[in-house]
């Protein structure tokens, strides 16, 4: 590894490679509004339809798999669903099945932080599905851990599933969007805790590595949009999911709650309109940016 002194240098001699910024002729990036003669029943379908194949990671979590069943119900043709543990899924990939026997629903065992993992699983999708469309990153986790105890281990992990695994699965598919020639749309799970920090409990490792998704996806979205490729955050407050459960959340839920004007959690459905939104002609504008799902938990 060159040190600060050589990185300067090879900088300044180094060709940058050009960002290539999309152009009003480019046919993936234009805005596509519904035909004049389509009907008007027809119109809002065509809003928030959603096309094509999609990849889920954390493919076996709560709000993954609500997420799951909405793409399924506006019309996604298939899914995948990748996870470090697939077979947590089974009874709700089972229902999903039987609630939409005409779409093709897999599973891959992946492990985001597993480059070779992730590449073999790009495969075997696209065997089974044909192509990709979308990419929804759900796969986290989260710890309370007083920062002035964490051992640096758990402060890794953190930031290699939420933050590198995130990036890892968006670099894996925007090459294969690219190679397909058909653009399409990145969604990483970001949270408020990427905008503010949690109360009561502490969780720096998770905050920072929430955070940094919101810069990734800005950054991404600039480098990508040429190929067509969309790329955005959505940040949800506190929902009622197994990772907030638990004895020891008890007060916390209890403190959230009494600072939410909504005086409640969120139900994993709650997260689902902003996200068909992101991947259905409703979002084609949107490119780099969050949506914050909270309840209004943080306008205090
Ligand atoms: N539940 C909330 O209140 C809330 C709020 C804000 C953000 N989020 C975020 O939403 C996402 C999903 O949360 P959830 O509540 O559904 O949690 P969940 O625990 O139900 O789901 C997370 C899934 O990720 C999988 N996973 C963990 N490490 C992985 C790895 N290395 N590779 C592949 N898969 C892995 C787990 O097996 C699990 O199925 C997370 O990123 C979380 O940080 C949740
Ligand atoms: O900030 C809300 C979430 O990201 C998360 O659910 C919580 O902090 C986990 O305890």
């Amino acid at each position: 590894m060159p040190d600060n002194a050589d990185n300067r240098a090879s900088l300044v001699n180094r060709q940058l490679p050009e960002m290539v910024l999309s152009t009003e002729e480019n046919p993936l990036t234009a805005p596509r509004p519904p035909p004049e003669d389509l009907p008007v029943a027809q119109r809002a379908q065509y809003r928030f339809q959603v096309k094509g194949n999609a990849i889920i990671t954390g493919g076996a979590g709560t709000l993954a798999l609500e997420a799951a069943q909405a793409l399924l119900e506006h019309g996604a043709s298939g899914l995948a669903l990748w996870d470090m543990q697939p077979d947590n899924a089974f009874d709700a990939i089972k229902a999903l099945h039987a609630k939409f026997p005409d779409r093709r629903i897999m599973t891959e065992a992946v492990d985001v932080r597993d480059e070779a993992a992730i590449a073999s699983a790009v495969e075997s999708t696209v065997k089974v599905l044909g192509s990709i469309d979308i990419l929804c990153c759900f796969a986290g986790v989260v710890g309370c851990t007083h920062a002035i105890e964490m051992a640096a281990d758990e402060w890794r992990r953190t930031h290699d599933i939420n933050l590198t695994g995130s990036f890892l699965c968006a670099q894996a598919i925007a090459r294969q969007l690219r190679s397909q020639g058909t653009g399409g749309s990145i969604v990483f799970t970001a949270s408020i805790s990427a905008h503010h920090t949690n109360y009561p409990q502490p969780q720096a490792a998770y905050n920072s590595s929430k955070t940094a998704l919101l810069s990734l996806a800005k950054s991404l979205a600039a480098e990508w949009s040429s190929y067509g490729i969309r790329v955005n955050c959505l940040s949800p407050g506190y929902m009622n999911t197994i990772l907030n459960e638990g004895d020891g959340l008890k007060r916390a839920r209890e403190s959230w709650n009494g600072r939410n004007p909504m005086g409640r959690m969120g139900h994993p459905w709650e997260l689902t309109g902003p996200l068909i939104t992101l991947c259905s002609n409703a979002g084609r504008y949107i490119n780099g940016t969050d949506i914050i799902v909270d309840g209004g938990a943080m306008v205090f």
